[in-house]
């Protein structure tokens, strides 16, 4: 479903990621744990299209290659420049990506129902029936279904996240990248977005990516946990084995560190 090929990416003389390989399975729920810096954000950004990964000085010894659903999103040509695939199939495989920020990025404008047909509407172009119909059923999930005329303002931080996950579920991802969903919230909230998620997880074949310091949740619905420094994967594992039995230094100091926060 997501395969990263030997991928690099620098922001000016900052290497962040350094010839990062990995797979991800379809329906497949992968959870990138590592010390802040490490460039978890950035290979999110880079699927959502948001950066594009830096071409390498020697291409014939580095790949640097992204791809979604067996599409790459940009390759090496004999000359070792990048080329990024053209806008629409970027478009289409952006459509096919969800994403939910630590910031919630509701249009503060709008009320929560309008939140969540608006992309169905304009993007999908699904009629303003069919995407209500979407929204109300998304909305319940989330528990929020006697929110629907309210704006974002008037709503809790775990409130407009639950909106933020019914938004980006409306627009049927195969892919749902999860940023630090629970950063921003005060601590009571963080159980009823994490409860979504569960429920999402469970009821679903969406790919997710996850990024969190929530252990307990990553134990919960990943199947697989990748540990990140430096750009590169220190280790990977079932949570059971890198939660319980960690190998590296890097791992355990990590988890240390994560546990008496
Ligand atoms: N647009 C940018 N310009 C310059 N540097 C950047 C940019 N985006 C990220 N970085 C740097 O790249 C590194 C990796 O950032 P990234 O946000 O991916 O880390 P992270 O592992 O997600 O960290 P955190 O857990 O704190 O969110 C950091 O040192 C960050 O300062």
């Amino acid at each position: 479903m997501i395969r990263f090929d030997r991928v690099n990416k620098s922001f000016g003389d900052l290497n962040v990621l350094n010839g990062l390989s990995f797979d991800i399975a379809p329906a497949e729920r992968v959870t990138l744990i590592g010390p802040s810096g490490s460039g978890k954000t950035t290979i999110l950004r880079l699927l959502m299209t948001l950066e594009h990964i830096t071409p390498v000085k020697h291409p014939e010894e580095n790949g640097g290659v992204m791809w979604v659903e067996g599409e790459p999103f940009s390759h090496m040509d004999k000359g070792g420049k990048l080329v990024v695939a053209n806008e629409r199939h970027l478009r289409q495989a952006r459509q096919k990506i969800g994403m939910v920020f630590q910031q919630f990025n509701l249009f503060p404008n709008m009320t929560v129902m309008r939140n969540v047909t608006e992309a169905q509407v304009h993007t999908l172009k699904r009629s303003k029936d069919e995407a209500a119909a979407k929204a109300k059923e998304l909305l319940d999930l989330v528990g929020l279904s006697d929110k629907v005329d309210n704006y974002p303002s008037q709503l809790s931080g775990g409130q407009q996240q639950r909106v933020a996950i019914a938004r980006a579920l409306a627009m049927d991802p195969d892919i749902l990248l999860l940023d630090e969903v629970t950063s921003a919230l005060d601590p009571e909230l963080v159980a009823d977005v994490l409860g979504v998620l569960r429920d999402v997880a469970s009821s679903t074949n969406i790919t997710m990516l996850i990024v969190t310091h929530e252990m307990g949740f990553a134990r919960d619905v990943s199947d697989r946990i990748m540990m990140f420094d430096k750009g590169v994967i220190v280790e990977e594992g079932a949570p059971e084995a890198m939660f319980g039995d960690p190998r590296e230094e890097r791992t355990q100091d990590f988890l240390r560190a994560v546990r008496s926060e």
